[in-house]
């Protein structure tokens, strides 16, 4: 039985792309404060793309500190016109979120950082650029209503693989980055290190 690896995210995209490839793992949420931290960065003058690899690789090395094994840290960035975007806190600002980014292209930033005993192994950051089309305000109350909450969990206000898709007129980059997770990369680095099959 090999030994499972540690998801360090809430994340439940995160944990079922990883649970769905096979990947044995226990999850341990890191509980850092991401609003300070993206702050500080930013002030320093730090693009979206690297606060999402420092964000993933404090996660992961932060659990590594406390539990044994490979520890996987994550987090991924919405960056619209060269400015990072967080999460809509209501469905008013997803609203909004969802005008500001129609009919033009983001990028989603996703990190992921593996960890052991407080050392940072691997990493990898890859980003995905995605055009969202002109729906109509109609569209977007249904698409709201229809999402609710979820809508509210992620990046992009959006979960492409459900009613996201009707949002988009192109996406372009891996699948697996736009949930969070450049899933290929981590799963090389888990073959060579034992802990899946090659
Ligand atoms: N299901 C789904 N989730 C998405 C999609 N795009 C982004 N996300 C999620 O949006 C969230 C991005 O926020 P993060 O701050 O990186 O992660 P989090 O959910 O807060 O979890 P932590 O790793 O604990 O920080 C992640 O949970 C991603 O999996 C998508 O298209 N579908």
């Amino acid at each position: 039985m090999i030994a499972p690896v540690i998801l360090a995210s809430k994340s439940a995209a995160r944990r079922a792309l990883l649970e769905g490839a096979g990947v044995p793992i226990d999850i341990a949420v890191a509980g850092v404060d991401e609003d300070a931290v993206k702050a500080g960065l930013l002030a320093e003058g730090a693009t979206p793309r690297d606060v999402a690899d420092a964000l993933a690789e404090i996660k992961a090395l932060k659990v590594s500190n406390l539990k044994p094994g490979f520890v996987v840290g994550a987090d991924q960035t919405l960056e619209f016109r060269g400015r990072l975007y967080d999460k809509a806190p209501t469905i008013e600002e997803a609203r909004a979120r969802l005008k500001l980014l129609r009919g033009e292209p983001h990028k989603l930033h996703s990190a992921v950082v593996v960890a052991r005993d407080g050392q940072a192994l691997w990493r990898e950051v890859a980003t995905a650029t995605l055009t969202m089309r002109e729906f109509s305000d109609a569209f977007l109350e249904d698409y709201l209503a229809t999402e609710g909450p979820e809508a509210l969990a992620s990046v992009g206000c959006y979960r492409l693989e459900g009613p996201g898709a009707q949002l988009f007129a192109k996406v372009q980059g891996d699948y697996f980055t736009i949930l969070g997770l450049p899933l290929l990369g981590l799963l090389d680095f888990l073959r060579n290190n034992g802990v899946l099959a090659a």
